[in-house]
């Protein structure tokens, strides 16, 4: 049976609620939900949008309570934030109708006052409205920072960032140790020609400030990380504009990156088969002999990068996507279809059943990354960092949780969906020693 439902959007805020929420609108069908359209009572309270998404998140994140309201309203349902009405979808078949066929209507941003202030009044890339100035950052970004030639010219920053290995066994707080990497790798690629000193020395300098900051609790913002940059570039003039314009396209990089990775060290802890088969694949692929990988070693790890998918599509990091606002009418209409397991973490779907899938916008099943003229520009490098950081810790290290405990999968209110509890392991070499003593 077919099913249209179809809601007019003009000057509508859409949050597409994906993909946690796709593997939701599945259960729904198999739930018997029933299809008719409905209108979600008010949040209540005033904008910003942001403030309404904690207020919808209450003791849960935000995309769980719109998984939760579209269980009862529907996979398509408008709500009322404030002065603006927001169409939320919560399914893949209606995302792409709005990334695709109504993509150019819905391209643009709210006009929100947390874009203001920590967008750098718009200027950064993901809160800019659309128009010159976004089309002038977005070609900027795809071209001269994130296309796949750059990012070949840049494998030796990625490649040669490691982490020094201690024969003892250390408790490491992971979240952290993953976002000092995805740092350190953004600020060497920022920085590259710009600064008369040493790379490494700046990146350590600046990891080394972050540091005593979080231990003094200072509050750990992109501001933070903007501000240190446009402090170490002050004394610099030349090309100053695209040191910036670098600097504010791979803000996003970093949380986002380090929550992914996280949540994938999580879910194979708490899932032995599954870190045992990465395991096995670095023992072929790799063997125990050689301590750093490189980018093109990992072409070979089918199961990990299932993993990562999986993961992703579990655990997305952006899991409201960002906000769009509709610049022009246009009509949404879906028809419902069904999936088997969206809860169960099962990295073998993507060998198997759904061995095509891709997460680079065009598959709508899984889009982590978005799609259509708003896309994330940055999911190549993402992919690339996350295979490469994943790959080389579990090469590197046993894990073992303090007490031998299942990790905590608890998620935290947020754009982001970071972990509600940190991921502390006990790390332990898993190479022979002559191994980590070599320089490779
Ligand atoms: C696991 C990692 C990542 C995930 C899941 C992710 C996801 C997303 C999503 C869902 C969006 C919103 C797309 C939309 O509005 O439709 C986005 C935007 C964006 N992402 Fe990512 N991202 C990741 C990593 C990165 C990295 C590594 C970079 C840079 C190197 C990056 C740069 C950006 C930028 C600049 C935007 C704004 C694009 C625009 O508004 O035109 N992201 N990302």
């Amino acid at each position: 049976m077919d099913y249209f439902h179809s809601v007019t959007a003009t000057s509508t805020v859409a949050i597409i609620a994906f993909p946690l929420l796709f593997l939701f609108s599945f259960l729904w069908i198999s739930r018997g939900n029933t299809n008719s359209k409905k209108t979600a009572p008010e949040a209540g309270g005033a904008c910003p949008i942001i403030g309404h998404l904690r207020l919808l998140g209450g003791p849960q994140p935000p995309h769980i309570s719109l998984a939760n309201m579209a269980d009862k309203y529907g996979r398509i349902f408008t709500i009322k934030l404030g002065v603006q009405r927001a169409l939320v979808v919560s399914n893949w078949e209606v995302a792409k109708e709005c990334l695709t066929i109504n993509d150019k209507a819905f391209a643009t941003r709210p006009n929100l006052a947390c874009a203001e202030l920590m967008g750098y009044h718009k200027a950064m890339i993901g809160f800019a409205p659309y128009g010159p100035h976004w089309r002038q950052m977005r070609k900027f970004t795809t071209i001269e920072l994130l296309s796949n030639h750059r990012l070949n010219l840049l494998k030796h920053v990625r490649e040669s960032e490691k982490k020094s290995s201690n024969s003892d066994k250390v408790l490491v707080e992971m979240k952290r140790w993953f976002r000092d990497v995805t740092l350190s790798v953004i600020l060497r690629i920022v920085l590259m020609k710009k600064v008369a000193k040493d790379l490494d020395q700046v990146a350590e300098e600046w990891l080394r400030e972050h540091k005593e900051k979080r231990a003094e609790n200072v509050a750990n913002s992109e501001e933070d990380f903007m501000g240190v940059l446009l402090s170490i570039l002050s004394d610099t003039e030349e090309h100053e504009a695209d040191t910036i314009n670098k600097a504010t396209s791979l803000v996003p990089a970093e949380d986002t990156s380090s929550i992914t990775m996280t949540w994938a060290l999580s879910l194979l802890l708490n899932n032995r088969d599954a870190l045992n088969k990465v395991k096995q694949e670095l023992d072929i692929y790799v063997g125990k002999d050689k301590l750093l990988l490189i980018e093109s070693d990992t072409k070979n790890f089918v199961y990990l990068q299932s993993v990562i998918k999986e993961t992703l599509r579990l655990y997305p990091a952006a899991p409201l996507s960002v906000t769009h606002e509709a610049i022009e009418d246009c009509s949404v209409k879906f028809r419902p279809t069904n999936i088997g397991n969206p809860l169960e973490f099962r990295p073998e779907r993507f060998i198997t059943t759904h061995k095509d899938i891709v997460v680079r916008g065009y598959d709508f099943e899984l889009i982590p990354f978005s799609s259509g003229r708003r896309m994330c520009p940055g999911y190549l490098f993402a992919l690339k960092i996350l295979e490469l950081t994943l790959a080389n810790v579990l090469h590197w290290f046993e894990f073992e949780t303090p007490s031998g405990e299942i990790v905590d999968m608890r998620e935290s209110p947020g754009l982001t969906n970071p972990k509600a509890t940190p991921l502390e392991v006990h790390i332990t070499p898993r190479l022979p020693t002559f191994v980590y003593q070599s320089t490779n």
